[in-house]
């Protein structure tokens, strides 16, 4: 599994702990960093969101773990790229059912919302889960996918 990883300088300090927690699982093959590397570089979250969920839909990231303030601007942003469907999740169940109910790629969360030792647990739970699509959840997934290709 590729994982992508991005963060705006609020949520930095969490992303380079969940990158290396990334970097040293063996369910990951690799990590691909979007930015930003210091508290320093102050580019807008919708910049380095929309690259990495960029990255997913053009299927060189599997999935991502976006990082922000509170974990909304990645979330919106990431999910404005077809094909992607992002959430933020500070909670084991929506992490668990963002995957099996949703068939979200892209996890997002904010460094001001959630601690690290929580959020490490929830990345960590959250790359077990896979999306069924024989499951009674496929239909409506399908639904909005159907619906992004209208318009
Ligand atoms: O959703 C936005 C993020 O929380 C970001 O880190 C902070 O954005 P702001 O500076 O516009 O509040």
């Amino acid at each position: 599994m590729t994982v992508a990883v991005a963060a705006d300088n609020a949520g930095v300090e969490l992303k380079k702990l969940l990158a290396e927690q990334l970097e040293g699982d063996s369910r990951v093959g690799e990590v691909l960093d979007y930015g930003v590397h210091d508290d320093s570089d102050d580019r807008a979250y919708p910049r380095l969101g929309l690259a990495a969920a960029e990255a997913v839909a053009r299927g060189e990231a599997d999935r991502a773990v976006l990082v922000c303030g509170t974990g909304i601007g990645m979330c919106v942003s990431a999910n404005k790229v077809e094909g992607v469907r992002a959430t933020v999740a500070h909670d084991s169940y929506s992490a668990e059912r963002s995957i099996k109910s949703n068939d979200c790629q892209v996890l997002t969360m904010g460094a001001r919302v959630i601690g690290p030792e929580l959020a490490r647990r929830l990345v960590d739970e959250w790359l077990g889960y896979s999306f069924d699509p024989s499951s009674a959840s496929a239909a409506k997934v399908a639904y909005i996918t159907d619906y992004e290709h209208q318009s």
